[in-house]
C-alpha cells in the first residue's frame, strides 16, 4: 500500500522590519512565490488522494460484487494442481475430475499453492482459497484409534453381535478362512433399525476387538454445500481407510445420500446422486478380502435406494431391533454396573416398565435415576429413583422420547 505523502512544511521567513523598503518587497516577493510552491505541492497530493480514494471505491464495488456472487451463487470445489509461471493455474474440479487451466489474478497467484482446495465458478475463475483449517476432510469424520466400546457393553442383540463378528470381523481376522473355500466375505455390511438400539456401539466394537481404526462419517455430513465436495469427502474416506489399514469405515445415516430419489431434478439431488455414485464406484473397485471393512446404519430402511443392497455393495443386512424385555434388562445392568445400586432394585420390572425405550433412552434413564438419588441425599441408587426417573421422563418428553424408538423406523 503506496504511504501517504507528508504536507510540505509552512513556508517561514523572518522579514526585518527595518530594512529598507525594496529589500523588504524581494523578500515578501520571496515569500509568496515559497507559498505558491506550497499550494502547488498541496494541490497536487490533493488530486494523488483523490485518485487514490476512486480506486479504493473501485475496489470496495470490486469486492462487495465478488461477495454478492459468492453469496448467491454455488461454487464448485477444485484442487489446484499445478501453479504456472504466466498467472495461470491447472485446477481439477472435485466430482468429475476435469481438469482446466485457468488465469488468476497476480495477487491470488501469490497465495496459492498446488494441493490447495479453491471454490471456482462457473467459467472455472478461482473465487476463493478454501482455509486449510475448514478442511472437510478433519471436520467431518470421527476417527479412533481403537475404540473402547466392547461387545461385552452391548445389550440385548447378541444374535445381531454374532452376525457382525462373521461378516465384519471374521474376514479381517481370518482372511484365509474365506480364500480356503473360495468365497468373497460380504463386501459392505447395513445395519438397520430404530434409532439408538446399538448400531455404532458394533461397529466401534468390531473396531475394537480387530485392532483397526474406526473411521466414521455421517451421511449428513456428505451432503455437503459445495458441489463436488461430497464425492471428495467420499474419495477421502476410503484415502483416510488405507492409509490406517485395518480399517472399518462406517457410515451413518447413509440414507442421506442412497434415497430414493422423487421425480425432482434440482441441483442439490444431482449432487447427492454424485456422491453416492462415488460411493459405489469405491466400493466395487475395493478388494472384499483387504484390510478394510465398510459398515453402514440407517434407521430409514424403507427410503434406501435399492442400488446399494447389490451384490458387491452392502449386501449383507442386519436388522438391529428395539430391545426386548430381556435385552432392555441387559442393558439396564450393563449401564448400571458402575452405579452404586441397591440390592432390592427390581431390574425385571424395571425391563417391563421401560417398554418402548431404546439402549440409549435407558442410558439416560439410568442416570436420571442416580439423580433422583443425589436429590435425596443417598448415595446409592434405589428402585423407587429409577421409577420416579420413568414418570419424569414420560412427563417430560411424553410426545416425543418414548413414542420415537419406532418413529421412522417401519
Ligand atoms: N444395545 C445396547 N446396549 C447398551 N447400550 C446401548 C445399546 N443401544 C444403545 N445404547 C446406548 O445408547 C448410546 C447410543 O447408541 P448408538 O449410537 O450405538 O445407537 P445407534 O443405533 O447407532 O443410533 P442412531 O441410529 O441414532 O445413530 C450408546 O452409546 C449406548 O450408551
Amino acid at each position: 500500500m503506496s504511504r501517504s505523502p507528508s504536507i510540505p512544511d509552512r513556508p517561514h521567513r523572518d522579514i526585518d522590519p527595518d530594512l529598507p523598503d525594496n529589500e523588504r518587497l524581494e523578500a515578501l516577493h520571496g515569500h509568496f512565490s515559497d507559498l505558491v510552491d506550497v499550494n502547488e505541492q498541496l494541490a497536487s497530493q490533493l488530486e494523488q488522494a483523490e485518485d487514490r480514494r476512486e480506486q479504493l471505491r473501485e475496489r470496495v464495488d470490486r469486492v462487495e460484487r465478488e461477495n454478492e456472487t459468492l453469496k448467491g451463487s454455488s461454487l464448485y470445489i477444485a484442487t489446484v494442481e499445478d501453479v504456472l509461471d504466466n498467472d495461470e493455474v491447472v485446477v481439477k474440479q472435485h466430482g468429475n475430475n476435469q481438469e482446466v487451466l485457468t488465469d488468476v489474478s497476480p495477487r491470488m497467484l501469490e497465495r496459492l499453492e498446488a494441493g490447495d482446495r479453491v471454490a471456482v465458478n462457473d467459467s472455472f475463475a478461482v473465487q476463493t482459497i478454501l482455509d486449510a483449517e475448514t478442511d472437510a476432510r478433519a471436520q467431518s469424520m470421527e476417527i479412533s484409534e481403537r475404540p473402547q466400546v466392547t461387545y461385552g457393553e452391548i445389550g440385548g442383540i447378541d444374535e445381531q453381535i454374532r452376525e457382525v463378528r462373521e461378516a465384519v470381523e471374521q474376514p479381517l481376522a481370518e482372511p484365509e478362512l474365506f480364500e480356503d473355500v473360495g468365497i468373497e466375505p460380504p463386501s459392505g455390511v447395513l445395519l438397520h433399525g430404530p434409532p439408538g438400539t446399538g448400531k455404532t456401539m458394533l461397529a466401534k466394537a468390531v473396531a475394537n476387538e480387530t485392532n483397526a481404526t474406526f473411521i466414521k462419517m455421517a451421511g449428513s455430513e456428505l451432503v455437503r454445500k459445495f458441489i463436488g465436495e461430497g464425492s471428495r469427502l467420499v474419495r477421502d474416506l476410503f484415502e483416510m481407510a488405507r492409509e490406517r489399514e485395518p480399517a472399518i469405515i462406517f457410515i451413518d445415516e447413509i440414507d442421506a445420500i442412497a434415497t430414493t430419489r422423487t421425480e425432482s431434478k434440482t441441483s442439490g439431488d444431482a449432487e447427492v446422486q454424485r456422491t453416492m455414485m462415488q460411493l459405489l464406484s469405491e466400493m466395487d473397485g475395493f478388494d472384499a478380502r483387504g484390510e478394510i471393512r465398510i459398515i453402514a446404519a440407517t434407521n430409514r430402511f424403507d427410503m434406501l435406494d435399492r442400488a446399494i443392497l447389490r451384490p458387491g455393495r452392502f449386501d449383507r443386512l442386519i436388522e438391529v431391533p428395539e430391545a426386548d424385555q430381556d435385552g432392555r434388562e441387559q442393558i439396564l445392568q450393563i449401564h448400571t454396573r458402575g452405579m452404586n445400586v441397591d440390592d432390592e432394585v427390581d431390574f425385571d420390572d424395571l425391563a417391563e416398565e421401560t417398554d418402548g425405550y431404546s439402549g440409549a433412552e435407558i442410558e439416560s434413564l439410568t442416570t436420571e435415576a442416580g439423580m433422583f438419588a443425589i436429590r435425596n441425599d443417598r448415595e446409592e441408587v434405589h428402585h423407587e429413583d429409577f421409577l420416579n426417573a420413568i414418570e419424569k421422563i414420560e412427563d417430560d418428553d411424553s410426545s416425543d422420547v418414548i413414542s420415537s424408538a419406532g418413529y421412522f423406523y417401519q
